[in-house]
């Protein structure tokens, strides 16, 4: 996951490749829900792991329920309908489908067995509505309590008595605000169908229907088979129990599949984006977001629990739509349609101004930072094709949609921008909501215009602090990062192990061409065996300066550091980084200090391991490696041209970390 404040994404310019999609959102909530009012336990096989069900899993440990993790498949044993607590304080992050289930069931079980549950989430989860739910609690007789602005978390629901409740009574509630009032009301009331059945009827026009059909499709999985008369009412049978099925399966979340869809219409130029996870056999609506990408122009192949994804008509073709039916997936619809022939117009959709942010607002204004033209009304978006495209910050309103559909702007090469532009994405961690891993899924997929993903080069002689100011940059910009100086470093502890004199140039390079070397995390390994620390010894450091005199080995490893390159970026640090490897890097930085200091520093850093060291003669070594450094014949150390000068010998890390990062953003088109 990409933690950092932004995330610059590079022009891409096709995609390919084999995506497996995280599980349902809104299915492994139900789930967990379901499982813990069950009785027993339940496996679930490929359940999310993201912000929304971690707040779910949290809540129901709180309650009682006993989670035991088995490889990808988690237990849940429930509590049967009993509350094991009757106080709880439950914090639902900004998951509607933790709040609003939760909110029902807690409701239920506190005003007929006696407890106390507080409800509360992040700030715009007290701004999202949940007032008809309330409603509905309330005349069915659940105490509930506003703890803030009525009609929004947080709430308190029961009130530690015992409450007889009207189960003989029409539970009327409004549909036409969110479905998910609906659904935590289908989901909760088994819980009072001992007496009779009970009967709930919609008032007003129901919203994203499909998403009930997953609530009850899910109910008939734990044996409660709901009869319903069209999306108006539903009776819930006398008698209703939660029976587990022992174990179920999520399958992929189909409004995540919505980006991927969107990429392989973009961008499967030669090949397809293959989905995996969700399929033409979904039980989420979200689904028929491919009928909407078919008629902008994608060419859509798919069977059970996958899909193949290509570019067919280009550009795009604009569409009209009622998406009412499919309100999250329809976000990525309007960013397509910067790439259509014609405007596209999404009516019926509300719903998405009371959502993680105001959507419809949110949309609008980043799509014209991008030079849209977009018109918005109270239940609708017009988008109009995008010609000249700018290089933009998209401001993300923490909603994770708001991120990935955003990030499709990245395609703008193939819509005919000039030059391509870099969209900078903001607070990139918000996909954690249901997504956490997809910008990697993103980057695995899709190859960038040719030149165009950028290296940030630090070079500098030994004990310079590059390493550290280089791991730092590659942490804030989320880039990847090159430590040239351990592939010199490992090709001397692979040349020591199979006893190549460091003076064979030819048989080191040989050697260097094929070397088996994996950086994970901070952990290197060579030949499968960890080489962390041996390759950080100072011996180490001598040899691979003496290794790296040679012009064969550094030919045989440029290849190996080219292969870094990749997308989103890359912060390269060596001594030829900008002069030789990265000559095209937009930033070169060449760090210097004095020679005082960087032996001060590397006595400082040997003595705090524990080790012996003498100030003088790590001077005298590091004048000599400066000096052999300096006059190698190729790739000698010194500054690229265009470099900017960094002497940090009365500077702290951060100073440096900043003084680069204003120089980088100073080559930013934003
Ligand atoms: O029930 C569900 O799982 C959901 C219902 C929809 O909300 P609305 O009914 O509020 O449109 C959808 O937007 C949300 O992401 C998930
Ligand atoms: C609306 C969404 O979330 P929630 O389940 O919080 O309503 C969404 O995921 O797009």
């Amino acid at each position: 996951m990409y933690s950092t404040a932004f995330l610059d994404l590079p022009p891409f310019q096709s995609a390919a490749g084999t995506v497996r999609l995280p599980g349902s959102k809104s299915i492994s909530n139900r789930v967990l829900l379901l499982a813990g009012l069950a009785a027993g336990t339940t496996v679930v096989h490929d359940l999310l792991d993201s912000d929304d069900t971690r707040v779910m899993l949290t809540a129901l440990e709180t309650l009682g329920c006993t989670l035991r993790r088995d490889g990808s498949a988690l237990h849940v044993t429930g509590l049967g309908g009993q509350l094991q607590q009757r106080n709880a304080k439950l914090f639902l992050g900004n998951a509607g489908t933790a709040m609003r289930p939760l909110t029902a069931a807690l409701a239920v079980l506190a005003a007929t067995q006696g407890g106390q549950f507080e409800l509360s989430g992040v700030a715009r989860m007290h701004e999202r509505p949940i007032g008809d739910l309330v409603d509905a609690l309330r005349q069915l007789g659940c105490p509930v309590t506003d703890l803030g602005q009525p009609g929004f978390p947080p709430l308190r629901v029961g009130d530690s008595g015992q409450h007889a409740l009207h189960t003989e009574r029409t539970i009327r509630v409004r549909g036409d605000v969110s479905s998910q009032f609906l659904t935590a009301l289908l989901l909760a009331l088994p819980l009072v169908t001992e007496q009779g059945p009970v009967t709930i009827e919609v008032d007003g026009e129901l919203i994203s229907k499909p998403y009930i059909d997953i609530t009850l499709g899910l109910l008939a999985r734990f044996g409660i088979e709901v009869q319903r008369s069209d999306y108006q009412r539903f009776v819930l049978p006398q008698g209703s129990q939660y029976k587990s099925p022992g174990s179920i399966h999520v399958e992929g979340d189909a409004s995540s599949a919505s980006y991927f869809v969107a990429l392989g219409a973009l961008a499967g130029i030669d090949q397809p984006v293959r989905i995996e996870g969700v399929g033409f056999d979904a039980i989420q609506g979200d689904i028929r977001f491919v009928e909407a990408a078919q008629a902008m122009g994608a060419a859509v192949t798919g069977g059970p629990g996958w899909l193949e994804v290509r570019r067919g008509a280009w550009p795009l073709k604009g569409i009209t739509l009622d998406c009412n039916h499919i309100p999250d997936a329809a976000m990525t619809l309007a960013v397509m349609a910067l790439y259509a022939d014609s405007p596209t117009r999404l009516n019926n959709i509300a719903s998405w101004r009371v959502k993680e942010t105001d959507r419809i607002a949110a949309m609008a204004t980043e799509l014209r930072k991008l030079g849209a033209t977009v018109e918005e009304g109270a239940d609708y978006i017009v988008v109009q094709p995008l010609q000249h495209w700018q290089a933009a910050t998209i401001h993300t309103y923490d909603d994770h949609r708001m991120a990935m559909c955003l990030s499709l702007a990245s395609l703008n090469v193939l819509a005919g921008a000039q030059p391509p532009c870099t969209v900078r994405i903001e607070d990139p961690k918000c996909v954690a909501k249901t997504f956490p891993d997809y910008f990697d899924a993103l980057f695995s997929l899709v190859e960038p215009v040719a030149g165009a993903v950028p290296v940030l080069a630090i070079d500098g002689p030994t004990a310079s602090g590059k390493g550290t100011l280089a791991t730092e940059l590659a942490e804030r910009l989320g880039y990847h990062l090159l430590d040239s100086g351990a592939l010199y470093r490992a090709t001397a502890l692979a040349a020591k192990d199979a006893g190549i004199a460091l003076d064979d140039g030819p048989a080191l390079a040989a050697m260097a061409a094929n070397l088996d070397l994996r950086f994970t995390g901070h952990d290197v390994f060579l030949n499968g065996r960890e080489i962390t620390h041996p390759l950080r010894l100072e011996s180490t450091g001598g040899m691979a300066s003496q290794v790296s005199v040679h012009p064969e080995v550094r030919q045989a490893l440029h290849a190996l550091q080219l292969g870094f390159r990749r997308a989103p970026g890359l912060v390269a640090d060596g001594r030829d980084m900008g002069t030789v490897v990265f000559p095209d890097a937009p930033l070169k930085v060449f760090l210097t200090a004095s020679a005082e200091q960087r032996a001060a520093r590397r006595y400082r850093q040997l003595i705090e391991k524990g080790n012996s060291a003498n100030i003088d003669s790590l001077r005298i070594d590091l004048e000599a490696r400066d000096a052999r450094d300096k006059n190698r014949a190729v790739a000698p150390l010194k500054p690229a041209e265009d470099a900017e000068l960094l002497d940090n010998s009365q500077l702290s890390i951060e100073d440096s970390v900043v003084q680069v990062l204003n120089w980088w953003q100073q080559r930013q088109p934003f």
